[in-house]
């Protein structure tokens, strides 16, 4: 938060008229230097975004790869969110040489606000380290009254796909199963996931995976958005429940699309308002601030069902980072108020220190 390098505020003047003007006003000038995926930059920085924040003060600045960090800015606070998989349009550094360059930097200036942590968001690039956080709440207990929470039970499979139907029977996991790829990096391959009927068709899968029991959950996704404490949830449109009778008639591996991007939303959908009702708010509340505490996060989202013939059964699925703020109502101001909140919160910090 500087203007030349502070905090300012305007003098008090006189106006023409010989009356004092309003009590001044700080004159924020906040620096968000950004290394975003070139997907990210158009989804996340629409004009109305900068245009708000430009009001406000914030300026978004490109992060430049090929200067160092240092010689950048100087920034307030930096966002980022790079490939892992491979170069992108924006970026030719690999995800590993991008989180070294940002801690240095991070040791070397840690007045500077990181969003997030890049050893917080390497959790959430693995399919078990990303519910762990999850299963550790132990929110079957904490949440009994407005709702429970748990993660599916799921099986990790690192090698010999041979041993995957011996390995499901001991584990005890109930058909049909998830399969999805362990790691995610970014890529498009580890978003196909596949549908299992039979546990045998699964020697032929290609580890490093994660088998995930599959919930009834009525079609319906709630996609639940934090950005700092502020949540939002939004219904998705997700894969229709299985019956006991496509289970005994079906044998195999099956692909299914993308269902949450595919359909943006579910609520032009004729739904049953049960299916349709929105987690209680207390829950969602109480879940955010857990997670935010446990995962080291301020800016995902987390996908979460809830099995289909309960009121209060809730499954939590997938937790993203930096996940597609565009498609929430409002962003733009949620989004600047939580940049504007972060600067306040720590200049506030530094009086009280003084
Ligand atoms: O592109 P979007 O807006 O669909 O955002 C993707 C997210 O969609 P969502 O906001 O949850 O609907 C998406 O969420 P899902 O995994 O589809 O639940 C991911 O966060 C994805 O990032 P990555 O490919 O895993 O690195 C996100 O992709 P990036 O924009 O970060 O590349
Ligand atoms: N255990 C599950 N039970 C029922 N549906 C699931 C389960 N896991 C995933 N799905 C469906 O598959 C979609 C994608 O799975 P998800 O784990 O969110 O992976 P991705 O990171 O690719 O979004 C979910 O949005 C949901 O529709
Ligand atoms: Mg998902
Ligand atoms: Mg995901």
């Amino acid at each position: 938060m500087r203007l030349n390098g502070e905090i300012s505020y305007r003098n008090e003047e006189e106006n023409e008229m010989g009356s004092v003007l309003p009590p001044p006003l700080p004159q924020l000038k906040l620096v968000v230097g950004y290394a975003l995926t070139s997907k990210k930059v158009k989804s996340f920085l629409q004009p109305k975004l900068e245009g708000l924040a430009r009001k406000k003060g914030i300026l978004f600045v490109a992060i430049d790869h090929t200067r160092p960090l240092s010689e950048q800015g100087p920034f307030d606070i930096v966002l980022h969110k790079v490939r892992h998989c491979c170069p992108d349009s924006n970026s030719q550094l690999t995800g590993i040489e991008w989180q070294q360059i940002l801690e240095d930097y991070w040791r070397k200036h840690p007045e500077v606000t990181v969003l997030d942590p890049p050893a917080a968001i390497q959790h959430l690039h693995n399919r078990q380290s990303m519910l762990e956080g999850v299963a550790d709440l132990n929110l079957s207990d904490c949440y009994a009254s407005a709702g429970k929470v748990g993660v599916p039970r799921q099986l990790v499979i690192t090698k010999d796909p041979s041993t995957i139907p011996d390995a499901v029977t001991k584990a005890g996991l109930t058909l049909p199963l998830v399969v999805k790829p362990l790691v995610v990096d970014g890529s498009a391959k580890s978003h196909e996931l596949s549908l299992a009927y039979d546990r045998f068709s699964l020697s032929k899968l290609d580890p490093p995976l994660v088998l995930q029991e599959f919930v009834n959950h009525g079609g319906v996704l709630f996609k639940v958005y934090i950005v700092g404490e502020m949540i939002k949830v939004m219904r998705r449109s997700s894969l229709p429940d299985v019956n006991k009778r496509e289970i005994l008639n079906n044998a195999g591996v099956f692909q299914f699309p993308r269902v949450s991007s595919a359909a943006a939303s579910a609520d032009d959908v004729d739904l049953d308002p049960i299916i349709a009702e929105l987690p209680p708010r207390p829950l969602l509340e109480r879940l955010g601030r857990d997670l935010r505490r446990r995962l080291g996060l301020r800016l995902f989202n987390i996908d979460m069902i809830r099995e289909h013939g309960t009121r209060d059964r809730y499954y939590i699925i997938d937790i993203n980072y930096f996940p597609g703020y565009g498609k929430m109502p409002g962003y733009e101001h949620i989004f600047t108020d939580f940049l504007l909140s972060l600067v306040q919160s720590k200049y506030k910090r530094r009086l009280s220190n003084s």
